[in-house]
């Protein structure tokens, strides 16, 4: 089995840097996929209320922990986040109460994010107080955000009722995508950064200017763009529903790219987005009357 290191959070929790991305897993299968996934060594599951399979995915991990009984639940991170209409302080404590009832079957919660900046300052500043509560009520271990840009961190970071930093910013990033200014910025602050869509969306897997690297490493092209954002420094959700995939995807941990060849792999950026792209969400003061 493989074994996944993990890094340290600034709210003092650990994360697996490998984590498995369940966007578009439908429902029938994210319980099994995600069981196998805990079979071959993830300890990590990235989720979101509306990819309609929190509650799946958490009985996924709550059958594989009865299952494997000298598992612990503390041994598995567990991330979901709150969708863009559920922004502001109550509809957040509600969105909030319903992925915990959800996630009833694995106790608690390791990380909520906002996922993605898409509402307004109000709004944005009662779904992080609400965040908050969640981290004080101790069903939520740890609270981060998605899809923020630089100027959205600088509006949380000064928030005069902040009590949590974010710990995670989730962003799309793969050797087409690299986003230096905000990737520097969330070093500076000590906010881990997770790396969204590594794989491209699966678009770029087959991009023939991967294959030097595979030939030189003797990995898939899949394995060298997870290799990437491991090289990086950032933690990686690659996702896959296909069985044969989930091993060879986490064994992406044992390709160790060389500095020259990273350097190559970032000189490819060419700010290809391949889902959405919510980093330049107005701020109100941004928006025209
Ligand atoms: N916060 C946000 O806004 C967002 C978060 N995310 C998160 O990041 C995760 C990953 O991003 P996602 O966009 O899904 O895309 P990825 O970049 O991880 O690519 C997934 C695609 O690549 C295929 N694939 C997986 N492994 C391989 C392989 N070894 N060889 C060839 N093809 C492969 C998958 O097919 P198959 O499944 O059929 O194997 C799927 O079509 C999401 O699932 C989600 O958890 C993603 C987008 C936005
Ligand atoms: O994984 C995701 N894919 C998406 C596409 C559109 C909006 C949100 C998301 C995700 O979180």
């Amino acid at each position: 089995m493989v074994s996944v290191p993990s890094v340290k959070l600034n709210s003092g929790k650990s994360i697996p840097v490998i984590g498995l991305g369940v966007w578009e897993t439908a429902q029938d299968v994210a319980g099994t996929i995600v069981s196998k996934a805990l079979d071959v060594g993830y300890r990590h599951v990235d989720s979101a209320a509306c990819y309609y399979n929190e509650q799946e995915v958490c009985e996924g991990i709550a059958s594989w922990l009865k299952k494997n009984p000298s598992a612990k639940r503390e041994e598995i991170f567990y991330t979901t986040k709150i969708w863009d209409p559920e922004h502001g302080y109550e509809k957040t404590k509600k969105a909030i109460e319903e992925s915990l009832e959800k996630a009833k079957s694995i106790d608690y919660i390791d990380l909520i994010l906002v996922h993605s900046p898409q509402s307004d300052d109000e709004r944005r500043h009662g779904t992080w107080i609400a965040l908050q509560e969640a981290v004080d009520s101790g069903k939520v271990k740890s609270i981060g955000v998605s899809n923020y840009g630089v100027k959205h961190l600088k509006e949380l970071l000064a928030y005069p009722d902040l009590k949590y930093r974010p710990t995670i910013n989730q962003i799309e990033l793969h050797p087409w995508l690299a986003r230096p200014d905000l990737v520097e910025f969330c070093q500076k602050e000590r906010i881990e950064i997770e790396a969204y869509s590594p794989l491209a969306h699966g678009q770029r897997v087959n991009d023939p200017k991967l294959d030097y690297f595979a030939k030189k490493y003797n990995k898939t092209n899949a394995q060298i763009l997870i290799a990437w954002s491991l090289a990086r420094g950032f933690i990686v959700l690659p996702k896959t529903a296909t069985e044969s995939r989930l091993l060879p995807n986490l064994q992406s941990i044992d390709v160790k790219l060389d500095d020259e060849d990273v350097k190559t792999l970032n000189s490819w950026d060419e700010h290809l987005v391949t889902g959405w792209d919510p980093l330049d969400y107005p701020l109100d003061s941004e928006k025209k009357a």
